[in-house]
């Protein structure tokens, strides 16, 4: 079976999982998603205090040789595990995912494309686009609800690492996206995306 591997990249909270779980929801079984989050590096030997205050929005935070591994064992028609992140803890959980091989499969996270393997594997890069604000807005909501954080600490890591680190290394990826997407919840984008990964499955 031949694989075909989607980036989608983009800042944090710029609608990435957004326009990603709506194909997810729209395809089912027929496309696999893999999270580049879920790669975070555990750090399980530091006290949480330590794993709090870290960079995870530098390119080493990530075991990216592990997904690179993840995804050329796919695309041989191999199953894998996917490890699974624990944002609440700042380490992985003890769970892992059982990813099956697909026809689709779409790779999401702000530093995908910053990688050159990763770039290698894809078959079409895609960047999420959307206004700063709105992207530390839509962050600060969520890390509130989903992710146990408090506003003050959303506040610091996003001024100590985050924002500085988007525009060394996320924001420029744009530049080698194919395809440049404004907002995770654009109709037309999705129309477009929805019709090459149909074409796609019925070419088996
Ligand atoms: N265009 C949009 N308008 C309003 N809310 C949005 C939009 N895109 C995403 N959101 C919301 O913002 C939050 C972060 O979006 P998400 O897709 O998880 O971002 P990312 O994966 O890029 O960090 C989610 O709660 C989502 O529902
Ligand atoms: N322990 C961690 C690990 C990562 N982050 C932040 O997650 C962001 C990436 O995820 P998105 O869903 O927002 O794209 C990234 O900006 C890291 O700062 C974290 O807060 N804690």
């Amino acid at each position: 079976m031949e694989t075909t591997i989607i980036g989608i990249a983009g800042g944090t909270g710029s609608g990435k999982s957004t326009f990603t779980n709506r194909l997810k929801q729209y395809f089912g079984d027929n496309v696999t998603v893999i999270y580049h989050d879920n790669y975070y590096k555990p750090h399980d030997d530091l006290p949480f205090s330590e794993r709090q205050d870290m960079n995870y929005d530098h390119p080493d935070a990530l075991e990216t040789g592990l997904l690179v591994r993840h995804l050329e064992a796919l695309k041989q028609g191999k199953s894998i595990r996917c490890p699974v992140y624990d944002f609440t803890q700042h380490t992985r959980s003890d769970r892992t995912i059982l990813i099956q091989p697909s026809r689709v499969i779409l790779v999401e996270g702000i530093l995908i494309l910053q990688d050159e393997r990763l770039r290698e594997l894809f078959d079409i890069k895609i960047f999420v686009e959307a206004d700063a604000d709105e992207r530390i807005l839509r962050r600060v909501v969520r890390d509130m609800n989903e992710r146990g954080r408090e506003l003050e600490n959303i506040i610091e890591q996003y001024l100590m690492t985050v924002k500085p680190m988007h525009y060394l290394y996320v924001a420029p990826t744009k530049n080698v996206a194919d395809l440049i997407i404004n907002s995770g919840l654009n109709d037309v984008a999705f129309d477009l995306v929805k019709t090459k990964i149909q074409q796609l499955l019925s070419q088996g």
